[in-house]
């Protein structure tokens, strides 16, 4: 399935929430009451895109309604889409591209850190970067056997040690080892953990600390979120950024059952750029994140 359709097929059910509303406005004509305003924001909140973006979008899709008149299903629903993909925090140029660059991946368990830093291995090795990867996931045994298929198959460096060693020193080594290889980018795969763990998160704080002081290249701090998890994706969001600081966010499993809208309620409520979407388990599977394309996988084709 092209890559367009299999985010289609993952936004399915906050598509069909959403057209049903919106079938409701376009038999009422531009007579439509309060009513339907604030369901239509339930339906956007419902889908995940927390209560500030719903907000914002139905305020500007009203005022669009009123101000422009808007003719038909069409024009609403191209209306929605642009309101939509202009919610989310973009910036000019996606800062995963710079080079040198170090990359630290973090988030819950399971959330596709390993598997993401993989496929961006691939990536950034196919458009020629040098790249070095750092096992600093030493708690999960599993991880680092996992990390070093994926270096196996981009023919990247990966630099690891025995289960259980110090995240940060690895992290440490990791930078020496690229330095000497004069590489140009270097991604770390840490382990999961919940945000509730206020010792975890202090580990975590560390390793960002060490990699931060001890990097020449710039550093993102990448929180990777697992868009099955819902609204619980934006409290994980909000504890990583506020022990982190972190650079920017990339969602995966888009192609799940997912319903999506998390990555709008956590790109426009931080403030923080989608870097690249997950949708898929292959190393092909990781996308750039464009925003209208994601509004019209979520909204539906343009009538
Ligand atoms: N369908 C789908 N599955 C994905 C995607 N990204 C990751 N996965 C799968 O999700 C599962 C967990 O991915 P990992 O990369 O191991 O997750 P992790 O965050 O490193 O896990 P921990 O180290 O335990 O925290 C694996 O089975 C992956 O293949 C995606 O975009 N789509």
């Amino acid at each position: 399935m092209a890559f367009f359709e299999r985010m289609k097929a993952g936004l399915a059910k906050s598509r069909e929430k959403l057209q049903e509303s919106l079938n409701v406005l376009l038999k009422a004509g531009p007579d439509v009451d309060d009513d339907f305003w604030d369901d239509l924001e339930e339906t956007l909140i419902l889908s995940d895109m927390g209560a500030r973006a719903a907000e914002k979008i139905v305020e500007e899709l009203r005022d669009a309604a009123t101000r422009k008149a808007l003719p038909d299903a069409a024009a609403v629903l191209s209306e929605l889409e642009d309101r939509i993909a202009d919610t989310f925090y973009t910036p000019e140029a996606n800062p995963l591209d710079t080079r040198p660059l170090c990359v630290l991946f973090v988030g819950v368990n399971g959330s596709g850190k390993t598997t993401t830093t993989g496929k961006l291995a691939a990536e950034a090795k196919a458009n020629g970067s040098t790249v070095v990867l750092g096992a600093a996931d030493t708690f999960r045994a599993a991880a680092i056997e996992q990390l070093e298929e994926w270096a196996r198959r981009s023919d990247v460096t990966i630099v690891e040690r025995e289960r259980g060693s110090d995240p940060a020193s690895v992290c440490f080594e990791t930078i020496e080892v690229a330095e000497r290889e004069s590489a140009d980018l270097v991604l770390v795969d840490t382990a999961g953990r919940l945000h509730t763990s206020d010792d975890l998160m202090r580990e975590l704080r560390k390793v960002c600390d060490v990699v931060r002081k001890r990097s020449k290249a710039p550093v993102l701090t990448v929180l990777v979120i697992d868009a099955t998890t819902g609204q619980n994706g934006l409290s994980q969001a909000r504890v990583f950024n506020d022990a982190l600081a972190l650079d920017g966010v990339i969602i995966t499993k888009l192609d799940g059952t997912a319903k999506g809208g998390i990555a709008l309620a956590v790109s426009h409520e931080l403030q923080l750029p989608i870097l690249k979407i997950g949708v898929g388990e292959g190393i092909e599977d990781l996308r750039d994140f464009d925003a209208h394309d994601f509004a019209r996988a979520l909204v539906g084709e343009k009538a």
